[in-house]
């Protein structure tokens, strides 16, 4: 970024912050294990984890206008209107000082699809899919114990409806631009994470730099 305490205007600039900004979306169903995974490769290539149901749920927390019709919504496994959550990202993504993104739980449908790109305007180097049958989602959510109002097993149903009918089509889409690294999830934490890694290092040394670099 500025090598001088204020950006340039060129640096300042939306065309240059599109230009430089790095963004990795990280999908699969709910308990796919895209939470366990966005650690590991923030420790591993420095990207910024951006959870987009967790910001939800910090507008919950924060006693927002909008946190009861987003609580609501959580509680009936739905989408939350794609302005609300490309709004909070967007506001994330401008606060952060590191411009590479993997952002979890996002693009949930077409609708937030596209709003990211109509209103961020940053296409995703790639999209990881952590690809997990129904069954064992349905085990570790049940597993989870993290107190989540969606964690039971009649919000699961309509989670798991959500995903197959909203979120497999845009997974799909960008499949279809080749974007799509799909990995299988059902296997121990740390496989899982030497696909992650692979994955990681398939994109291009700009986009790779990290702190910790290390394979
Ligand atoms: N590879 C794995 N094998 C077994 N259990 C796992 C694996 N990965 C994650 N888990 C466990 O499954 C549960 C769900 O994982 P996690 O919270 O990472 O999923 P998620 O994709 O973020 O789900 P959500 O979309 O609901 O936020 C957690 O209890 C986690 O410890
Ligand atoms: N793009 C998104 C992401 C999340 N939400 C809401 C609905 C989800 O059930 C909830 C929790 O998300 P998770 O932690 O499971 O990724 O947040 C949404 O409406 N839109
Ligand atoms: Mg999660």
């Amino acid at each position: 970024m500025a090598t001088s305490e204020f950006p340039t205007q060129k640096e300042g600039s939306e065309a240059f912050l599109q230009e430089t900004t790095v963004v990795v979306f990280v999908l699969g169903g709910p308990g796919s294990g895209k939470g366990t995974q966005c650690p590991k490769i923030v420790e591993h290539f420095g990207f910024r984890h951006l959870c987009a149901g967790d910001l939800l749920q910090a507008e919950i927390d924060s006693g927002s206008e909008n946190g009861t019709m987003i609580q609501n919504f959580k509680k009936e496994g739905k989408i939350v209107p794609s302005e609300i959550t490309v709004k909070l990202l967007q506001q994330a993504m401008q606060q952060s000082d590191n411009k590479r993104f993997i952002i979890d739980g996002f693009p949930r449908n077409e609708e937030n699809r596209a709003a990211f790109e109509n209103i961020v305007r940053i296409k995703p180097e790639f999209v990881l899919f952590f690809d997990c049958p129904e069954e064992e989602l349905t085990k570790r959510i049940l597993n989870r114990k993290q107190g989540r109002v969606d964690d039971n097993i009649e919000t699961i149903g309509k989670r798991l409806k959500v995903y197959f009918e909203s979120t497999l089509p845009v997974i799909n889409y960008y499949n279809s631009k080749g974007k799509v690294q799909k990995i299988d999830a059902q296997r121990s934490i740390e496989e899982v994470f030497e696909d992650v890694k692979s994955a990681f290092a398939k994109l291009k040394p700009v986009a790779r730099v990290g702190i910790n670099e290390i394979m």
